[in-house]
């Protein structure tokens, strides 16, 4: 069971908040002057991965406090808990092991008294058997013909975790064209199905409870598209695998259960893609590059593990982003990746994060009076820059950042790589430390103004700075790099929930809004004026009534 501590109770926490009016009017760049080993204070190098976290709102007090606070919540227990597989998703009572399928060890590790390793490298290898048949053209069509496209049809975990590797790991794909459907709306299916071709498409109908109704009522329309284009039901078995903990429904559905790749219920969605539903990953890019993502996350686990907190950057991750939601009030964390590739990231972990850490309630199932998971958003650089970056800069809201970027590049075209990354470098400088009023005048006169302007214009100029982020600069963005990094921050979501005292691994949250459609679904089904919900509701529905045709 998992520790049950209100950590706004703790000492760390009492000595935090005097601190905190300590560090409030301290600007980051006066702490820079002050210290020249500030660098090398706080920012730690893991393997190809440099996470400089110096630009943060801290002082060696802070991080102190902060380690103290993370160890009077009994972290050290609860890490233990989950990698030992414990049933830490209390709700659920379940397990909670996505590192258990990128482990590398040969150690056992037993759920319910049962070792799982046996299974979870039987469906590694039985993915690693069929990603290579269809690769290399083994694997048919019903007209004999090899696969080309590989359509992954899933919502959620299910989507969200292949999506975004495969498109940051574009570099190392092979021939097959990668689609995913998500979206119950039918234009995405109907779009793709456009691009593709009956006879050399192979359906990967991804869903962990295999009940998800986005994901099975685009699969029945897959199905259907397979069999208007003549092919006969035993075509089905060619076209059609699924990736899933539910065999009973899978059978059901028609998919034969020998193409079905297994994963199991101590897996949570949003933390699959290291599992069966990593398939189209290990389509896209070759099972070897699968691996290595598996032992990029294996290293982290390690890291996690074994490092002391002081140096452990999943856990200073975690207090950061604590420090800056329960102390300094800010309501939201941007991830700012420097790679067009990564572009996907900060979509992943909104559900990653807001999905395991959205929770009012903790875990002794009272309403909590604190906050608790940030809303997380972000684009790549540049892009974001001349979109919202204004606001970062000098907006009312203080917006933790987290800068990630790729010191070499995939696409070494001219001078793109360095231009990028001149900007990567520069965003975080100028949040720093801002532009002072008497910066402003000197470069208003300079440019020509008259003091009349330049009286005018001068406050609209200064940046007050102040405004902390984190950089992590990855040497490449590799499998292994990139598995290690996503691995960073799953952790730091778990730190996060077990300081919060609430339960990571549930998503209740979810449910009202699907029960809800279903009762709303019948009621669409005919013309008839509806007048069971409230008026909104009503009005609303009663409309799109008079407008279908
Ligand atoms: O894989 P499934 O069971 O189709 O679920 C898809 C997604 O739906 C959710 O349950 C949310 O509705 C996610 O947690 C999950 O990743």
């Amino acid at each position: 069971m998992l520790p049950r501590i209100d950590f706004t109770e703790t000492q760390a926490y009492n000595y935090l908040s005097s601190h905190f009016i300590d560090i409030a009017p301290k600007h980051l760049s006066d702490l820079f002057q002050k210290d020249p080993q500030r660098f090398e204070k706080f920012s730690i190098t893991f393997g190809d991965l440099l996470f400089d976290y110096s630009k943060n709102r801290i002082n060696e007090t802070t991080k102190v406090l902060l380690l103290q606070l993370a160890r009077e919540c009994k972290l050290e227990d609860a890490i233990s808990a989950m990698f030992s597989g414990e049933p830490i998703n209390e709700t659920e009572n379940r397990a909670v092991l996505h590192t258990a399928l990128r482990k590398q060890d040969n150690a056992p590790l037993l759920v319910d008294g049962k070792d799982i390793m046996p299974e979870v490298k039987a469906v590694r290898a039985k993915m690693r058997d069929f990603s290579q048949r269809v690769i290399n053209g083994d694997w048919k069509g019903h007209t004999g013909r090899a696969i080309t496209d590989v359509v992954n049809v899933g919502i959620g975990g299910s989507d969200l975790g292949p999506v975004m590797v495969t498109e940051a790991l574009k570099p190392y794909k092979n021939h097959l064209n990668i689609h995913f459907v998500s979206n119950v709306d039918g234009t995405h299916i109907a779009e793709t199905l456009k691009r593709v071709d009956p006879e050399t498409t192979l359906f990967l109908i991804a869903s962990k409870t295999f009940t998800t109704q986005e994901t099975m009522a685009n699969a029945h329309t897959a199905r259907q598209w397979l069999l208007d284009s003549g092919a006969g039901r035993d075509a089905v078995a060619k076209h059609f695998v699924a990736l899933s903990t539910n065999a009973k429904a899978v059978a059901e559905f028609g998919i034969d259960t020998q193409n079905m790749f297994e994963f199991w219920d101590w897996v949570g969605g949003r933390y699959s893609l290291w599992s069966a539903i990593g398939l189209s990953i290990a389509l896209s890019i070759g099972f070897e590059n699968f691996e290595q993502l598996l032992q990029g996350a294996y290293a982290t686990d390690q890291h996690f593990q074994q490092t002391p907190f002081e140096e452990n950057t999943p856990v200073i991750m975690a207090l950061l982003g604590i420090w800056y939601n329960n102390f300094f009030d800010a309501e939201t964390h941007a991830i700012l990746p420097y790679d067009q590739y990564l572009h996907r990231f900060a979509a992943y972990f909104q559900q990653g994060d807001m999905e395991s850490n959205g929770k009012y309630v903790d875990r002794n199932g009272d309403p909590v009076d604190y906050q608790t998971g940030p809303i997380i958003w972000g684009e790549p650089g540049t892009n974001g820059q001349h979109a919202f970056y204004q606001l970062i800069h000098q907006g009312t809201k203080l917006i933790p950042c987290d800068f990630i970027a790729p010191a070499q590049t995939h696409n070494a075209i001219g001078e793109h790589h360095t231009l990028l990354l001149s900007n990567f470098f520069a965003q975080t400088e100028a949040l720093m430390n801002g532009k002072d009023e008497s910066e402003v005048i000197a470069e208003l006169a300079a440019s020509g103004k008259t003091d009349e302007e330049i009286t005018r214009l001068k406050t609209f100029k200064v940046f007050e700075g102040n405004r902390p982020s984190s950089s992590f600069l990855i040497k490449k963005i590799t499998p292994y790099t990139l598995g290690s990094l996503i691995a960073l921050y799953e952790h730091k979501i778990f730190v996060q929930g077990i300081i919060w005292n609430i339960f990571s691994f549930d998503q209740w949250g979810v449910e009202l809004g699907k029960q809800l459609a279903g009762k709303i679904l019948p009621e669409l089904r005919n013309d008839n004026a509806i007048s069971t919900h409230d008026a909104s509701t009503n009005g609303l529905i009663n409309q799109y009534k008079a407008w279908r045709q």
